[in-house]
């Protein structure tokens, strides 16, 4: 039996919860929001915080609205009104800022709000257990299904419906969805279940994809199978060839913006870029022009691939794309770089490459987070070794989460 309590709640907190007291200890509820008084169910009790969740709403705040999609997990914010998901996601960026860098004045940007709250998603990746098809809920391997996802782009959501009506059950385990935001059109990858027969998934992706105008194709993990297996979609006058199985990011309109806010950040250009974590080179390629030479630097073996294909289909000829890990790569990479960008992985960078970047000397650097946490721990080294923030700029690539996006730009001011 699990104990409630009632509390004010007065803050929010990274990760999404709202923060109350009880006692002498902080409290982190889900699913409350600043100024409600709320019952909340303990969930977790450590010596200086407990964590709980929202039983009884006993005062709404005003930013609360009625949820679109239940059950709720795969978009936890959705009970925010969408002015003020953009408002917490700015404090949140400014608290972790001061939590891990007290001592240094930093201006911050006001959020870019993204210009559609709901229907922006170009990816997505659901699961199967038996008839069901959908997500995990939060923090469990449950499937829930979801009939329909208001968080995608149209493409996906008719994608989804039509793979609804076939027999699927047995056959996978996993379904990832690509969508072209520019073009309309969508691919998918299956992972089959162990005991699948190919030829009962070609049948599958075969009516699949002659029931759904907009999918274009089906690979079998990253096997072709029925059609094509890229999608091809624009980005900041870049056409790129994407695989299922390459990053790219899920909001296209806000990433539109990001390589705006990253390449007004770095002017004046020219010299030599370094793209670390480069993907599919979203930023490296549409800063090709700013710069004599672009090195882009991507562990994962299609996403390289997809970045010299799409080089050479927007006639690029000034980038080099090198298949590595940025921690063990980037060091032995000749210099001068006159400009580096780091865009890592949840996970935030390697500390073996901020070293590597630090021995490289460039005079600007910009970092983007999607994981304000790990802000600190990051930049402290850099800030050690001579940076200065100049700014921090949040963008809200992902409505109706708690995730954020921040870019931060460096300048060096050793021997100014
Ligand atoms: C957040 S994504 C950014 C990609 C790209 N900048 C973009 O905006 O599309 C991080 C990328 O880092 C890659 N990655 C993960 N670990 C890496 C490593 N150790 N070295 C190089 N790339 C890595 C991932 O495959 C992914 O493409």
């Amino acid at each position: 039996m699990h104990d409630t309590i009632e509390l004010e709640i007065e803050g929010i907190a990274q990760g999404g919860d709202g923060v109350g007291r009880h006692g002498d200890l902080v409290v982190f509820v889900t699913g409350a929001l600043p100024g409600e008084r709320v019952r909340a169910t303990i969930t977790e009790r450590h010596t200086r915080f407990l964590r709980a969740t929202v039983c009884d709403i006993l005062r709404a705040a005003p930013e609360r609205v009625e949820p679109q999609i239940k059950p709720g997990d795969h978009a936890p914010w959705q009970h925010i009104a969408y002015p003020a998901q953009v408002r917490y996601k700015g404090i949140i960026v400014a608290d972790q800022l001061r939590k891990f860098l007290p001592d240094i004045t930093i201006p911050i940007q006001p959020v870019i709000a993204a210009p559609h709250p709901w229907g922006y998603r170009n990816s997505a990746r659901l699961h199967v257990d038996g008839a069901t098809l959908g997500y995990h809920a939060a923090g469990t391997k449950t499937v829930v299904d979801l009939a329909d996802d208001p968080l995608l782009l149209p493409a996906l959501r008719d994608t989804l419906r039509s793979l609804r009506r076939l027999a699927f059950a047995g056959l996978i385990k996993e379904v990832t969805l690509r969508a072209s935001a520019t073009y309309g059109y969508a691919a998918a990858r299956l992972s089959p279940t162990p005991d699948a027969e190919r030829h009962a998934l070609w049948r599958l992706a075969t009516a699949w994809k002659a029931s759904t105008p907009v999918l274009a194709g089906v690979t079998l993990e990253d096997e072709p199978f029925v059609g094509t297996p890229f999608v091809y979609d624009e980005l900041a006058g870049v056409i790129f060839r994407l695989s299922l199985g390459s990053f790219f990011q899920v909001n296209h309109a806000q990433a539109e913006r990001m390589v705006a806010v990253v390449r007004d950040a770095l002017a004046p250009h020219g010299g030599r870029l370094l793209d670390a974590y480069s993907g599919v080179g979203s930023f490296a390629l549409p800063l090709a022009r700013c710069y004599d030479e672009v090195i882009a630097v991507e562990a994962y073996q299609p996403a390289v691939e997809d970045g010299r294909q799409s080089a050479i289909d927007n006639q690029i000829t000034n980038v080099q794309f090198i298949n590595g890990a940025a921690e063990h790569t980037v060091a032995h990479l000749s210099g001068p770089f006159h400009a580096v960008i780091l865009d890592p992985p949840r996970r935030g960078c390697h500390p073996a490459l901020i070293e590597a970047i630090i021995a490289h000397a460039p005079p600007q650097i910009v970092y983007i987070s999607c994981h304000p946490g790990l802000i600190g721990r990051d930049l402290a080294p850099l800030l050690a070794a001579g940076y200065q923030i100049t700014f921090v700029q949040p963008v809200d690539l992902f409505p109706q989460t708690p995730h954020i996006e921040t870019i931060i730009h460096l300048r060096s001011v050793v021997g100014e």
